[in-house]
């Protein structure tokens, strides 16, 4: 198993001592480097790509590292406001080897169809909790493709070997959107390409993570075909953009722009794309849902907090990684008088942490009425308090982050591990305090 950061980083989240205010440059976009970083690296033979604006977090440093021990080449340069610049060259081959999965759910499901290019066996591991994440839909899936698998989840081995046939797999990917993202992304390079075919009682969650796939292989000129729950790769080169300029990470804005919602400030995101690729997107509707002002103009998205939050009632499915950040906010609405439901996550219990008990169990230690549904949280109308013990996060960057929202109106949150946040934000610990002043900021 992996190291995992530290997780004995006990830190006092500020309080707010008025309206927040401010402008926030986020870090490059996790699903969108990791996808430019695979398909870098299926390119053809000594050919570099550059991803530029990435972030230097957890999960992008292990999928670099992951390609980097599967033979492709990797160089990093600082790139701007602290995000880094990667060149990725392809290999002529991928050769076998050991990969650290770390609890990156983009490495764990994406990697294996690569891996299977790969001339010998490649090892997959990751932290403790990795180990407990689904991984049915790759497994089944890839046997079906005519590749060797051992193990049903992580520790996964990945026989090398002859070039993998390809054809149609039906897979059940209700667990996660990734099953489907990851047999397609490599599916180019298989003999007779890729069909991934959806059959499960839930749906596939976070669809639009998959038309991002969709959309960054075809401008990697692959031919990818839709139907109902139906996708198929053709067989062919996979020729990504010579330059890939990663969007900042919209997930991780969002925590941003909840601080404008819970003190009744205004937040900027500079540089928010006027693009849909990211699923991120749709968090402008969840905030005026809530009764935020959005506007997008040249500053970039701006968001103004109303004086009392509204409550919601909002299906989160295909935004299920908001899940946190929204569940925070329905708890600052709770405690002025609003009820809440989120519905549509159930699969959210499979991701960092079952994210549906930690959320129950976090915000209940702030006062907040919290029930876990078959398929999310109610959040009913009541005061929070002081906390009763630390925030935990679990290892889980946005329940770090939601512990973060939460201390912005009540005063006394630690969180546990704020290290946590450096899976996909790797200087919230220092950007937020800037952001918010207030007091009782530091680790
Ligand atoms: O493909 C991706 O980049 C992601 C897909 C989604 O996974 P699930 O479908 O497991 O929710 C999302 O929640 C995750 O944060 C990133
Ligand atoms: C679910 C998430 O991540 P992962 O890519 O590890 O699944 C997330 O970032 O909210």
């Amino acid at each position: 198993m992996s190291e995992q950061p530290a997780t004995d980083r006990h830190w006092a989240a500020p309080t707010a001592d008025g309206p927040v205010r401010g402008t926030v440059s986020v870090p490059g976009s996790k699903s969108v480097t990791n996808r430019a970083l695979v398909l870098a690296a299926l390119g053809a033979d000594g050919v570099t790509r550059h991803v530029r604006g990435a972030a230097r977090s957890r999960d992008t440093t292990l999928m670099a590292g992951a390609l980097a021990a599967l033979g492709a080449g990797v160089r990093t340069a600082d790139g701007r406001a602290g995000t880094v610049d990667l060149a990725i060259t392809a290999p002529r081959a991928f050769h076998g080897a050991h990969v650290d999965c770390g609890l990156a759910g983009t490495v764990m499901r994406f990697v294996p169809p690569l891996a299977a290019l790969a001339d010998g066996p490649v090892v997959l591991d990751g932290d403790e909790r990795a180990r407990e994440r689904p991984m049915g839909g790759i497994v089944a899936g890839l046997r079906g493709l005519g590749v060797e698998v051992s193990g049903e989840a992580l520790p996964l081995t990945v026989a090398g070997g002859p070039h993998p046939r390809g054809g149609e797999v039906t897979v059940d990917a209700s667990a996660s959107s990734q099953f489907v993202s990851g047999l397609l992304l490599s599916g180019a390079r298989y003999a007779d390409g890729v069909t991934v075919v959806h059959a499960g009682e839930r749906g596939v969650p976070s669809l639009p993570h998959v038309a991002m796939t969709v959309a960054m292989l075809r401008s990697a000129g692959v031919t990818v075909e839709e139907g109902a729950s139906r996708w198929r790769v053709a067989p062919g080169p996979v020729t990504a953009p010579a330059v890939c300029d990663v969007e900042p990470d919209l997930s991780g804005a969002a925590v941003y722009l909840a601080a404008a919602l819970v003190t009744g400030g205004e937040v900027v995101i500079a540089g928010w794309p006027d693009t849909d690729l990211q699923p991120g997107a749709a968090v402008r509707r969840v905030l005026e849902a809530f009764g935020a002002d959005v506007a997008l103009d040249d500053r970039g998205l701006a968001v103004r907090g109303p004086g009392r939050l509204d409550g919601v009632d909002v299906d989160l499915g295909e935004v299920s990684e908001l899940t946190p950040t929204v569940a925070a906010l329905a708890a600052v609405a709770a405690r002025d008088g609003a009820t809440s439901r989120l519905r549509g996550v159930a699969h959210i219990r499979g991701h960092e942490t079952d994210r549906l008990a930690a959320l129950a169990a976090e915000l209940g230690t702030v006062g907040a009425r919290v029930t876990e549904t078959d398929d999310g949280l109610e959040i009913a109308p009541g005061p929070l308090s002081a906390p009763t013990r630390p925030w935990r996060a679990y290892a889980d960057h946005r329940m770090a982050t939601a512990g973060a929202i939460v201390g912005l109106v009540v005063p006394g949150v630690t969180v546990d591990d704020v290290a946590a946040t450096t899976k996909t934000l790797p200087d919230f610990a220092t950007d937020w305090p800037a952001l918010v002043g207030g007091v009782g900021a530091g680790v």
